[in-house]
């Protein structure tokens, strides 16, 4: 079945349809049947007005199939069931079509908002799934205003795409029945009919394309605007203060008013489409029937059940085409999608295959070169962390530090085997396995919009034990005390972004989470930077005392924090490197002597 749909996906119409089969399977077929069926019930219950039309003009009360042309096939099969064609006969069959129609129709819906929901699901479970996978260094370079838009905006707008186009593929079924029938009806005044039909069809490419066009232009622009959205959040304060805020409120107003301007071309487009509808028909219709009285001087009797089914034929044609260009109005997502979940497949993550239980003996570096884009970073790089060792890392800005601690965390894979892990390349280790024991406090606080209490446990069920935990893991950050002051304590919302508590507080909360989490490593980016100095004290006095209990790996730009560590990476912007205690670095390096006479340690 696949091949075939990747066969027929090949023309551009039908290319949507493969992306809808590869969320939804074989279920787009069962919807596809049922409109099948309602149009065969509508169109055989249609059938029965001729039969009916011609015992109420016999007089006789009973339809013998004279003028019927092949459709007395109905009436043939209902001689063989046993009924005959009498006018109560006729009239109860056509009932009976119409109830089953009614049924048929009444499951194709249910099936199709059922479908409707499971699609939306599918593709936001199967985003996150590539999220989450997602390998680091490439999320890095992603826009996060595309990202948030296409989880969210983009999926309404591809579920209304799946809408329209189901649609218009059941109104494309549909006219395909009812020509079919009216074809075996009256086949001369179908092919005129037919004609006719394709041709009003060329009145709406243009249409078509203009919409398609304009649907393109909305996702870019919605895509911006997302991006603009998040970024004055997160950026709020510094806006409001600067007033940089009406500058940027500017940039959002100008997306806004465009993606306005495109919607209204899609919605006079769709009106137009809407309206030239029903006049093309009738010009379609009046034409054939001119030509079969006049040209083939048939009489009006013998295509009034063409008629019947044309009409209903052409009018599904119009919703069809409709139908559309609604979808064209939202197309412009699917093709965002395509290209947004194809990229992010091809940077998923290589998990790694083998288990890790726990960090046992040491971390070595060896002879570890990592750059960007063929500019190095760090070169030739040999070291080793042992377990329980506390390391510090420090070293001019931007000369490599979070990247040295973003290959030793796993974030960035470096290109050969140059970081071992008792004994077994990182990039072979079980990322999930590994990163569980991993704690990471960032330079930007990470916190979130909940309770202290969710901050520091990370949402884990609520119990007496965990609670001890909590306040074990705040004490050891040096957060008990601040948080028992706060309105609620534990259960006090602390705002977007943390907005509630002040740049030392959101800090402490998120090294309490580390320590909560128990991890074998714990990596601490600049994590003091954002405290008085009297907090800082008592967390470094806090870090003191969990060495030997925990692998530190600390980044620091104060040397103070860094002052009892183990060992010292020491790293110079010319991508050399210097490895040792602080006395002894301070005795044998003069760069690092410089550094530190500008601190007072
Ligand atoms: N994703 C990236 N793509 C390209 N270059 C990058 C990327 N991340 C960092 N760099 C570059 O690599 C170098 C080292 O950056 P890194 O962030 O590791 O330095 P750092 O020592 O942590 O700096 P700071 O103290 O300012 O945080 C810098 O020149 C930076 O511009």
């Amino acid at each position: 079945m696949s091949k075939v749909v990747k066969k027929l996906s090949e023309v551009r119409f039908l290319s949507y349809f493969r992306f809808f089969y590869s969320y939804l399977g074989s279920a787009v077929f069962i919807a596809l049947g049922l409109s099948m069926l309602v149009a065969l019930l509508d169109g055989i219950g249609l059938t029965m007005f001729l039969p009916l039309l011609h015992a109420v003009d016999g007089g006789t009360g009973e339809a013998d199939g004279e003028n019927m042309g092949s459709m007395r096939i109905v009436l043939d099969g209902m001689n063989e069931l046993g009924l005959s064609p009498t006018l109560v006969t006729v009239l109860l069959v056509l009932l009976f079509f119409f109830f089953m129609k009614g049924i048929a129709k009444f499951a194709l819906d249910y099936y199709r908002t059922i479908l409707n929901q499971r699609f939306a699901n599918i593709m936001r479970l199967g985003n996150m799934k590539l999220l989450a996978g997602l390998d680091y260094s490439e999320f890095s370079k992603a826009e996060s205003g595309k990202i948030q838009n296409t989880f969210s905006g983009e999926i309404v707008r591809i579920n209304t795409a799946y809408r329209s186009y189901f649609q218009m593929l059941q109104y494309l079924i549909m006219t395909g029945v009812y020509v079919a029938l009216a074809y075996v009806a009256n086949p001369k005044f179908a092919v005129i009919v037919a004609v006719g039909g394709l041709l009003s069809n060329l009145a709406f490419s243009r249409i078509y394309r203009i919409t398609k066009e304009a649907s393109r232009r909305v996702t870019k622009e919605m895509n911006n605007f997302q991006g603009f959205l998040i970024e004055s959040v997160s950026s709020f304060k510094f806006l409001k203060a600067t007033d940089l805020i009406t500058r940027y409120k500017e940039k959002i107003d100008q997306s806004i008013v465009s993606v306005e301007k495109q919607q209204r071309t899609i919605g006079v487009m769709n009106g137009i489409a809407n309206s030239i509808r029903e006049p093309l028909v009738m010009v379609v219709v009046v034409a054939a029937i001119l030509i079969q009285v006049t040209v083939f001087q048939e009489s009006l009797g013998l295509i009034i059940l063409s008629l019947l089914f044309f009409y209903r034929g052409l009018t599904s044609l119009g919703t069809m085409q409709n139908s559309y260009n609604q979808f064209l109005g939202v197309s412009g997502s699917i093709e965002n999608m395509e290209a947004f979940t194809e990229e992010m497949k091809h940077f998923q993550e290589d998990p790694g295959t083998v288990p890790f239980s726990g960090f046992k003996k040491k971390i070595e570096v060896k002879n570890l070169n990592y750059g960007y884009d063929d500019v190095p970073v760090l070169k030739d790089m040999s070291f080793v962390i042992n377990k329980y060792e506390t390391i510090g890392i420090v070293g001019e800005s931007g000369a490599g530090k979070t990247t040295l601690v973003n290959l030793l965390c796993g974030l960035l894979p470096p290109p050969t085997a140059t970081i071992l892990v008792d004994g077994i390349d990182l990039r072979e280790l079980n990322k999930h396995d590994f990163r569980r024991q991993v704690g990471y406090v960032t330079q930007e606080s990470q916190v979130f919009t909940d309770t202290v209490a969710n901050n520091v446990s990370f949402f884990e069920n609520p119990s007496e034990e965990t609670e001890l935990k909590i306040q074990q893991a705040l004490k050891l950050a040096h957060a008990a005390e601040f948080v028992a002051m706060l309105p609620e304590g534990l259960n006090t919302q602390i705002g977007i972004n943390g907005v509630n508590l002040s740049g030392g507080q959101r800090q402490r909360i998120s090294i309490a989470r580390e320590l909560y989490r128990e991890v074998d490593i714990l990596i601490l980016d600049e994590a003091t930077s954002a405290l008085d100095s009297q907090s800082e004290k008592l967390i470094q006095e806090n870090i003191d005392s969990l060495a030997g209990t925990v692998t530190m790996i600390v980044i620091a730009h104060r040397l103070s924090t860094i002052s009892k560590a183990d060992k010292i990476v020491f790293l110079r912007a010319d991508h050399t490197y210097e490895i040792g205690t602080f006395e002894s670095l301070q005795k044998r390096s003069a760069n690092f002597r410089q550094m530190v006479s500008l601190q007072t340690v």
